[in-house]
Order: C-alpha cells, then structure tokens, then sequence
C-alpha cells in the first residue's frame, strides 16, 4: 500500500476549497533531451517530475543536424542515447524529423501538459526553441526551461553597470562571486511507455573514441579526481603526459554536468586536494561559461570574427592556399609538434588543448587561412566539437576574439614542442615516421637530418616502423616487400615558420597603418 502522502504515480494531492485531500490526475510530461543526455544533477527532469507525472524522456533526431554531423560525433551521440536508454528501462523515445514538427506532434499524442528542457544557448537552438515554444503554445503546451549546460546560464554574469564581460579575468571574479547552485538530487520517475522509432545505428568511423555516457563520465570523473588532480596545473599543458579530465565531450553532451564537477572540487579541496590545482581546474571550467557568455551576447561569433585583424588581402586562397590546408589537416606540414596533433585529431577525434592552439595558430599565422577554416575541420573530427568552444577559442588563438592573444603572440611550433614535448614522446606516437629519432631530436627533423646520422632518415624511420610491428613485410623470397609501409615519407616543412611570422606581423601593422617597431 502507498502511504497516504505519496498518490499513485500519474497523480497529484491537492486540498480542495474545503480543505479535503484529493489526487487528481495529471498529464504526462516530456523530459526533451538535447545537450542533458543523463538523470543525475538534472534540474529540467526535477522539473518534469514535480507534480509526479509520468515522463516520457524524448531524444529527436533532427534531420537537418544529424546528416550534417560528423562520424565522430554522430558516433558519440548514439551510443550516449543507448546508454540513456538502458537508464530508463529502455523507455527513451527517439523519434526523427524536425523538431518544430516532432515536438508538437508527440505532445498531442501522449497528451502532455509540459515540455521539459534544459535551456539552449546556441543561435541555432534558440531560434528553434523560440519556434517549438510558438507551436506548442498554439496547442496550449508549456515548454518550460529549467537550468542550462553551465553552472551558471549565459548572459547572467553581468558588471555593475548591467554590461556582458568582455574579458576572461573579470568575468571568472564575478563568476566566482555569482556562484551556482548545488547539484540537484536525482528524482524517482515513472517513465512513460511510448512508441519509439528506435535508436539510430551507431557510425562506422576510423578513430578511436572513448566510451560514451553518464556512467563512463561518472567513472573517468572519479578517476580524475583520484589519480589527476593532484598535479594538473603543472601536467595539463604537457602533450606527453595524461594530465587532463577528457571531460570535454562528456560535458559538451552534458553527460556531466559543471555544477557537478564544481561541488565535487570544493569537496576534493575541503579532503585535502592541493588548491592551485582545483583553483585552475576551476577556471578552465570557468573558461568554457565566458566562451558561452561570449556566444550569448554576440550569436554572430560563431562564423564572423568579432574584430579584423588584419586586411582583407592578407588571407591566402587559390590552389596553393587548398594544398597548404590539406598538408596542414592531413599532419603533413613538416612541422612535428603541428603534424602529430592533426592526426591524433583523425585517430581519436581530440586533440590536447595545448596542441590546438599550436596547430590553430599555424592554420592563421604560418599559412594565412582564415580561422574559420580550421574550426570547420575540428568540427568535422573533435568528439568534443562544440560551437561555443570551438569558434571562441579559434578566434581567442586568430586574435580576433574579444579577449583574445595578441594577433602579434604567434606560436612557434618547434619551441612549443620542445616545451611541451620535452623528450619527443608524443610527436613518436603520432607520427610513425619519426621513430626512429630520439629524444627532442623529433622536433627538428630536417635540421637532425642535415646536422648529423642518421643521414637517411627515412631509412631509419622504416626500421623502426619494422621493429615496432611484425606485420608481413618480406616477400617470399625474403626480399623486402614492394612499396614501403608509410607511402609518404615525412615531408620537409611546407613553409619556413621565421619567414611566415615575419609576413603574419606585416599585416597586422599593415592593417593599422604603423610600421612594425620590430623592424
Ligand atoms: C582551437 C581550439 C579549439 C577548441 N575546440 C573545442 C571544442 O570544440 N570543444 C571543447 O570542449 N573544447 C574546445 N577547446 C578547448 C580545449 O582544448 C578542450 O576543452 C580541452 O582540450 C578538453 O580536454 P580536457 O577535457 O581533458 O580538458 P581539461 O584540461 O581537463 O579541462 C577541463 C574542462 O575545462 C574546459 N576547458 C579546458 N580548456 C578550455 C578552453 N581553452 N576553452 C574552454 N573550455 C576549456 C573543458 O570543458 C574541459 O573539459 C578548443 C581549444 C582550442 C585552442
């Protein structure tokens, strides 16, 4: 029996005008999933199960994104809504077409009262709120926002005189100051049995993804917070070392959420975890709310450049300018640091974020293409790929962000791999081709093969590819099989980084009618 208190799930206990307890029935509620694929610290699922109605937990697959994504991502999508699915029993409905159809459509079907969501921030996903809210309307449904995908929902850090941030520092003070709520505690729901077009298939693609879900977020959190907090100020900017969360694509499918993470690194400090270190974990988390806020307030961030940098004849194209991106995405620029981050990007869809800014800087400064360029190529690859992040940080490193680099701070891609890579470790993981090399020697392979034996670098690359696998390399004759493993031998530099910076900095000068001082 259900205690007096508790009505039947589907049922509310209301005090009539004469004061006797009565349940009354209520309608379903949607849960619609979009960037909130799990149940823990979930206020928009608190809200949908407030009056104990019976939630149907809908996913919808939009036509227009879900073609237009990549492998990677798509890939990650799918086996984070069977992972959901699995949560509620198998209950997740995925239905398929636009949402301005499908949500309307589902509502009068089950016959909800409410659509639950956590609020969207992106230009695209607000104007499609807007238009899912004005048909819902139409047919007397809420669609009632609860929380959003951060701690604290852009556009709410203000300054004293009611402005948005324009730059970092300032924003993660008030940030701090403004705080955010504790996580919300996970409600009991009686999900509602409803026709599902199923879950989509899970993408074929080559790189090698990490596991998708709540629980796996959950668990690398808790293994994070065991094993690499303690030290991650020093080790996250090391390429070489496992030294960061690889949260990223967990919260940028919200299978954790911030809010979260910030609770569990003040109980982590308050047990003894080194402050710097949850001090600058903070204000990396602090980092992705400001890029957020930034999108908030200038929608149009996400394909135009807040500020021009430099002329408009300062960018390359043309035939030369497509052979330099395809070296630059193919990590066959000549430049180790820069080629072994484009293809950890192909084989595991994410790159180390000091890498990023390394291989972003080469895209704009080193070749002169447009950042936009080079964030629709991560798009196309990161798991993480994330419209906020994604575009703020490409133009944070083009210079044209609001708080951005200097244009003029240009990254040197041989020092930064000697700094980040000190013993070469990750160039030899991600380009095969330089094994053979030791030490920081893999950073400056033309020079090591101008300098000094090996001679014929290429030769030793070969063995050491040999070495490390035993694959059939011999014909049957004993005599080495035709056509070498790595077709492409390692290319020489496609551009001379000295001679590039000097052109990069020319332009910028050029733009604002100084002379550089350096000159
Ligand atoms: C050119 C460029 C493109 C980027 N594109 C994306 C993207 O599409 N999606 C994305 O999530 N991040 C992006 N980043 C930011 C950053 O590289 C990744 O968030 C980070 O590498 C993820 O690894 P992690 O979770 O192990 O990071 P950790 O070092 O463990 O950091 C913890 C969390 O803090 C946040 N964070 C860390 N660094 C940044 C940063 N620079 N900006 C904003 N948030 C940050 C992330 O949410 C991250 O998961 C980009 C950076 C650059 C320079």
């Amino acid at each position: 029996m259900r205690p007096d208190t508790h009505p039947a799930p589907g049922f509310v206990r209301r005090r009539t005008a004469t004061g006797r307890a009565t349940s009354y029935r209520v309608g379903v509620s949607i849960l619609w999933f979009r960037r909130d694929l799990r149940l823990d610290d979930h206020p928009a699922l608190v809200a949908a199960v407030a009056d104990g109605a019976p939630v149907v937990p809908l996913y919808v697959l939009d036509d227009a994104l879900w073609p237009a994504a990549s492998a990677n991502r798509r890939s990650h999508l799918a086996r984070s809504l069977a992972a959901l699915d699995d949560a509620t029993g198998g209950r997740l409905v995925v239905r398929r077409g636009d949402p301005r159809e499908v949500v309307p459509a589902l509502a009068r079907e089950v016959g909800a009262s409410e659509v639950h969501v956590s609020a969207g921030h992106e230009p695209a996903g607000r104007r499609r709120d807007r238009d899912v809210a004005a048909r819902l309307a139409e047919l007397d449904v809420r669609l009632v926002a609860t929380g959003s995908p951060y701690a604290v929902s852009p556009g709410r850090v203000r300054t004293g005189g009611g402005t948005p941030y324009q730059v970092f520092t300032p924003f993660r003070r008030a940030w701090l100051d403004h705080g955010w709520r504790a996580p919300a505690p996970r409600p009991e729901v009686t999900w509602a049995d409803v026709r599902s077009d199923g879950l989509p298939a899970v993408p074929a693609t080559s790189a090698d993804l990490p596991e998708a879900g709540e629980a796996a977020a959950l668990a690398r959190w808790r293994e994070f917070l065991d094993d690499g907090l303690a030290g991650y100020g020093e080790a996250r900017d090391r390429a070489d070392l496992d030294g960061t969360s690889m949260l990223s694509v967990h919260l940028k499918w919200g299978e954790i959420h911030a809010r979260t993470l910030l609770a569990d690194l003040a109980a982590a400090q308050a047990d003894g975890a080194p402050a710097d270190d949850v001090a600058t974990f903070r204000s990396e988390l602090a980092w992705r709310e400001f890029h957020a806020d930034v999108l908030h307030h200038h929608p149009e961030a996400s394909s135009e450049s807040l500020r021009a940098v430099v002329p408009d004849d300062a960018w390359a194209d043309g035939p030369d300018a497509d052979a330099a991106f395809e070296a630059w995405a193919r990590g066959r620029t000549g430049y180790p640091f820069v080629d072994a981050g484009m293809r950890q990007l192909l084989a595991t869809g994410w790159m180390h974020n000091r890498v990023r800014m390394v291989v972003a800087s080469f895209l704009v400064k080193d070749l002169h293409l447009p950042w936009q360029r080079g964030a629709a190529h991560f798009m196309a690859h990161l798991v993480d790929g994330d419209v906020p992040q994604n575009q703020l940080n490409w133009q944070w490193v083009a210079g044209t962000g609001r708080d951005a680099a200097p244009y003029f701070r240009v990254f040197n891609p041989v020092a930064q791999g000697l700094r980040f890579d000190p013993d070469g470790d990750y160039v030899r993981r991600w380009v095969p081709e330089l094994r053979a090399l030791r030490g920081k020697a893999v950073h400056e392979p033309w020079k090591h093969r101008a300098d000094d034996a090996p001679d014929d670098l290429f030769a030793a690359a070969d063995r050491s590819v040999e070495d490390d696998d035993p694959g059939p390399r011999r014909d049957a004759d004993g005599s080495p099989a035709s056509g070498p493993r790595h077709p492409d031998p390692y290319p020489a530099p496609i551009v001379d980084h000295a001679h590039e910076r000097r052109v990069a900095l020319d332009d910028f000068h050029r733009a604002r009618g100084s002379a550089d001082p350096d000159r």
